[in-house]
């Protein structure tokens, strides 16, 4: 078999786990309406959902491909935030994929007055600290605003995720499942930081938190 016929057997498959993946995503409320997007990285360029799409009703062929000049090549227009993924695939040369939501909880800590702006959420449960690990603030910039690239940039090199001031999480993995899952732990954990907000807590302490560091090789 030619190596363009397999790359293309490839990129469908790919295609067609954001399609799947949107789905789910979308039908257990993480997104809402036409919100959020989600990119993967091929071989020749990469794949972002079409903008004002609906994640729950992608079609794997009006998917975007794009150069990594930015440009066109197949399906939709792409997402209005297009320029944040390519940031964040420049900076994270071992990112396979992107999740870009406005789920509630993680929304409405990106709200909250008082954040720490280096580190959103107090590391609250392990696998927190194993997905996520620190989670930077972005200031706030109107959705599609080029300048969230360069603010992006300087972050993303340190932090596999970021929080949109205002707006929501973007969050990188290896692949996709590794995004998605990650996505949804801090997800979780933005609701059980909300769940607890008047109750004394014990996050993971200094220790706790190097012990996983080392038995995970954390990067963060
Ligand atoms: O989440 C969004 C903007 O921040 C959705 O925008 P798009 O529909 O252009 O992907
Ligand atoms: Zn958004």
């Amino acid at each position: 078999m030619s190596a363009a016929i397999i790359a293309h057997g490839e990129e469908n498959r790919r295609r067609e786990e954001i399609v799947s993946f949107g789905r789910s995503l979308f039908e257990r409320g993480l997104s809402a309406g036409s919100s959020g997007n989600i990119s993967v990285r091929l071989d020749d360029g990469w794949l972002l959902t079409p903008t004002n799409a609906c994640l729950g009703r992608l079609d794997p062929a009006r998917v975007a491909k794009l150069d990594w000049e930015g440009r066109l090549v197949s399906g939709d227009q792409p997402s209005k935030e297009a320029f944040l993924h390519r940031a964040m695939y420049s900076e994270r040369q071992g990112a396979g994929a992107i999740v870009h939501l406005h789920a509630s909880h993680s929304a409405a800590v990106s709200c909250m007055h008082g954040l720490d702006d280096h580190d959103c959420l107090p590391p609250l449960t392990a696998y927190y600290v194993m997905k996520i690990g620190r989670l930077p603030l972005v200031p706030y910039h109107r959705p599609g605003d080029p300048a969230l690239a360069e603010a992006i940039r300087g972050l993303a090199g340190k932090h596999s995720a970021v929080l949109l001031a205002n707006h929501g999480p973007v969050v990188s993995g290896s692949t996709l499942e590794a995004a998605v899952y990650a996505t949804e732990e801090l997800e979780e954990t933005a609701k059980i930081f909300l769940l607890l907000r008047a109750v004394p807590t014990r996050p993971l302490n200094e220790v706790q938190i190097a012990e996983l560091k080392s038995a995970f090789r954390l990067d963060f």
